[in-house]
């Protein structure tokens, strides 16, 4: 019995169109789209057809900063809540950050660790970020012959003890042993170079103004300069993660004239969310670097129109309650992160319109651009012959309202609750299976890890 499945709409979204068409799929890949309405398709030559009628077909979102924290913090997060939300959100394919787990992936046996800990747990697929940590550069080549996708650092203390920040001279001694593999560095670009507001200990800690003066943007700066010098130094493939700063564009723009292989990705709080309204004690907003205000926000914007900021994440980093001590409110104390790895698509297509921006541009921004980053660009981020079937069926006209009871990550405290979205996921669907589909999943977990070994990947069942 042939195990071909054909998924017809009157719209599907092809590289830059959008038509009416039948994508037919086997094994998980893509084998052919035909235009038109799949009439001429025969019942015996392909024995399931989904049709979802006027329900947008398009590439899955590909989600490459996402905190999942298990092994070691599951009461934050953990693989079945973090992929189930996913894949409710129309995203197909997350890559996992190395921190917050415990052991972090810092090492080869903390990598085996994290795989055998994730097994069965996945209703999306998943990737891996190893991480860079001062004296493990023996640690990375292991590490990426095992499937990491690359690896993530600090340049200021991570929030957890057991992943150390590097410096300068920790990067002299990792970049050389990256030079020439496809290993990307991910920076979270911020130093602590003096610059905070020295007095924002005496002030009022439930106002937002305080935890902001705190990080100022000089702080995402200095980092950023040092970022682009190693860059072009070592030309090793960089990547700058969750940037809040728009001043530090210049500087992005200039290293990449002269040649530096830097990408660059913000994240939807800082395009959704700004400063000004955001509530004395609302530390569910508290995130690093900050959350800026109204102007820095549409720079942001701007930048992404004209390409010098490559794509959009959620940096999905929750935490218990208690951590956000959302009982006092104190900026200070709580923890740093903002969960929504499942309203990505949502909250960037709400903003979109407002912005002279197309769902062309969000193809390109939330999975096509984060696909290439992750070292997936071959198989993921487009709906194209030979390409993993990862679709999400959404409907982009309906709005829903984000509740308690419609989220599915662990911890259910997000800056966006009660937030009215525009574009409603219908189902999602993961090289060919139907992991989602309006308000229910698949029986069990059918995503696959994705290792760092172009074409191959290995059963996450
Ligand atoms: N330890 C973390 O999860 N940190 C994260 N926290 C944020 N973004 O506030 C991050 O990505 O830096
Ligand atoms: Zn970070
Ligand atoms: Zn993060």
């Amino acid at each position: 019995m042939s195990t071909r499945k054909a998924f017809v709409s009157r719209r599907v979204f092809l590289e830059n169109e959008i038509i009416p068409a039948c994508i037919i799929v086997d094994n998980g890949k893509v084998t052919s789209i035909q235009p038109g309405d799949g009439s001429k398709i025969s019942k015996s030559d392909v024995p399931e057809i989904i049709n979802v009628g006027d329900q947008l077909i398009m590439p899955g979102v590909v989600d490459c900063h996402v905190h999942v924290n298990e092994p070691g913090r599951t009461a934050w997060e953990g693989y079945l809540t973090a992929t189930k939300a996913a894949a409710a959100g129309g995203v197909t394919t997350i890559v996992d950050m190395p921190l917050n787990s415990i052991p972090s992936t810092v090492t080869l046996p903390a990598f085996t660790t994290k795989l055998s800990e994730a097994a069965g747990k996945c209703y999306v697929d998943v990737g891996f970020w190893g991480g860079i940590v001062p004296g493990n550069q023996n640690e990375l080549v292991p590490m990426l012959n095992a499937g990491v996708m690359g690896f993530k650092c600090f340049l200021i203390h991570s929030g957890v003890d057991e992943f150390p920040h590097v410096d300068r001279s920790d990067l002299e001694q990792a970049f050389p042993i990256l030079q020439g593999t496809s290993a990307v560095v991910l920076f979270h670009a911020e130093v602590d170079c003096g610059c905070g507001s020295s007095t924002y200990i005496e002030k009022e800690p439930r106002k937002y103004e305080t935890f902001l003066e705190s990080r100022p943007d000089q702080m995402e700066l200095e980092a950023i300069k040092l970022v682009c010098e190693l860059c072009l130094k070592y030309r090793v493939r960089c990547h700058i993660v969750h940037l809040s700063t728009a001043k530090a564009l210049p500087i992005i723009i200039d290293a990449r004239k002269a040649g530096a292989p830097l990408t660059v990705e913000t994240c939807h709080h800082y395009l959704s969310l700004e400063a000004e309204t955001i509530p004395d004690g609302a530390t569910q907003y508290k995130c690093c670097p900050p959350i800026r205000g109204k102007s820095n926000q549409d720079l942001l914007w701007e930048a992404l129109k004209d390409g010098h900021i490559d794509m959009v994440v959620s940096d999905h980093s929750p935490c218990t309650a208690d951590l956000k001590v959302l009982d006092t409110g104190d900026f200070l104390c709580a923890w740093g992160g903002i969960a929504s790895v499942q309203l990505g698509l949502s909250l960037f297509w709400t903003n979109c319109l407002r912005h002279d921006m197309t769902l062309v541009d969000l193809v390109q921004l939330l999975c096509r651009k984060t696909a290439e980053m992750a070292n997936l660009g071959h198989r993921k981020g487009a709906i194209k012959e030979g390409y993993d079937a990862d679709f999400v069926v959404w409907d982009p006209d309906s709005t829903f309202k984000v509740t308690e009871k419609n989220i599915h990550f662990k911890n259910k405290i997000t800056p966006y609750m009660g937030k009215e979205l525009k574009g409603v996921v219908q189902s999602t669907i993961v090289q060919g299976v139907t992991v989602y589909d309006r308000g229910d999943f698949s029986e069990a977990p059918r995503g696959h890890f994705m290792l760092n070994e172009k074409n191959k990947s290995q059963s996450a069942l």
